[in-house]
């Protein structure tokens, strides 16, 4: 399982996090990817601009191409890749006269190039999403996509019947089923209400509520993707505006916290338990990354304005 998030703070500049649920890591630090790095693509794209953008976040380094989880740049585009098991399907093979993309660079190829959502919208209007692997090791993971930015967010959905492009109103992704069925959802939720609820009588029987926050009795608590989705856009769509850095931070991690997993109730067919590995985020603001472990809770922050970009390959980015 897995959750994403996004959100403004109280200036409009963008905050862009997830939660990553799997059983174990994969060895992921926080990758940087300077804007003049020589990145192998998997197919030749004349579109892709000569220049990239700079790039941050979590993923691994595969023969100096950077698989990220999800990452942002410097303009404030971030991306996070999510499962989506049962429903992706990418092209079997690359589309002449499209750009075409392997789905394992597809968050590094989005943030690489493109400088706002719209840019990505326009883009995504002739784009292959392929299934590509990596190599034998790391064959081709089914996901779809939460892509963000300071005015909106996206999710990306290669299924059956082609790539979806969905206007996400409400800022928060998880897991199957697609997107479309987690937003009409959401209507199976009206009675979620902030306020305590009213006391009432029952003839001559006066009832109070026990206290605050149950007014959204009916919150689904369980762990699957449609229950963890329901909580993130509830909870992301009432936290407050919060001004300065480290509420939003806070914010950020408070607000997936709702939706991460611990270890024990999510078992997977091998017997293995998922459970939240790391809860990340990138603030656009002031391009900063920030990233905690499961056994870990400690924020670490990674600035951008710490590393040195005049490289050409990604490299591994230390915390502040
Ligand atoms: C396991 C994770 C999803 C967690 C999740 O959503 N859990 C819900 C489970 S449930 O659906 O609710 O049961 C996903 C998210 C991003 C993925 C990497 C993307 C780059 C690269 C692509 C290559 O092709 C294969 C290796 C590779 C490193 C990938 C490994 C793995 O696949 C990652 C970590």
């Amino acid at each position: 399982m897995c959750t994403g998030i996004r959100f403004t703070d109280k200036t409009g500049a963008m905050f862009f996090g997830r939660n990553l649920d799997w059983t174990q890591g994969y060895g992921e630090k926080v990758v940087v990817t300077p804007s003049g790095a020589k990145v192998p693509t998997a197919f030749e794209r004349p579109d892709d601009p000569e220049q990239g953008h700079t790039v941050m976040g979590m993923g691994i380094v595969v023969m100096g191409i950077p698989l990220y989880f999800d990452c942002g740049n410097d303009a404030g585009v971030a991306v996070a890749g999510l499962n989506f098991p049962q429903s992706a399907h990418y092209a079997p093979g690359p589309v002449d006269g499209t750009s075409n993309v392997a789905a394992y660079e597809f968050p590094y190829w989005i943030a690489r190039n493109f400088a706002s959502l719209d840019e990505v919208r326009a883009a995504l209007k002739n784009t292959t999403v392929v299934a590509k692997p990596v190599n034998e090791q790391l064959p081709v993971a089914n996901l779809h996509w939460l892509v963000g930015d300071a005015t909106g967010s996206v999710v990306v959905e290669c299924m059956a019947d082609g790539l979806h492009v969905w206007e996400n109103d409400v800022d928060a992704l998880t897991n199957e089923p697609d997107f479309g069925w987690h937003r009409q959802n959401l209507r199976n939720y009206l009675m979620m209400d902030e306020d305590l609820p009213a006391p009432t009588a029952w003839d001559r029987a006066e009832l109070k509520p026990f206290g605050s926050g149950g007014g959204v009795q009916g919150m689904p608590g369980d762990y699957g993707g449609p229950a963890r989705f329901v909580r993130a856009a509830y909870v992301n769509a009432h936290y407050p505006v919060q001004e300065g850095e480290q509420a939003n931070v806070t914010r950020l991690f408070r607000t997936l916290g709702a939706s991460a997993v611990p270890e024990g109730v999510a078992k997977m067919a091998n017997g293995d338990y998922e459970k939240t590995l790391y809860t990340s985020g990138f603030s656009a603001g002031t391009m900063t990354y920030y990233h905690a472990t499961y056994e870990d809770p400690t924020i670490h922050a990674y600035p951008l304005s710490a590393c040195d970009l005049s490289g050409t390959e990604p490299f591994i980015a230390t915390a502040a």
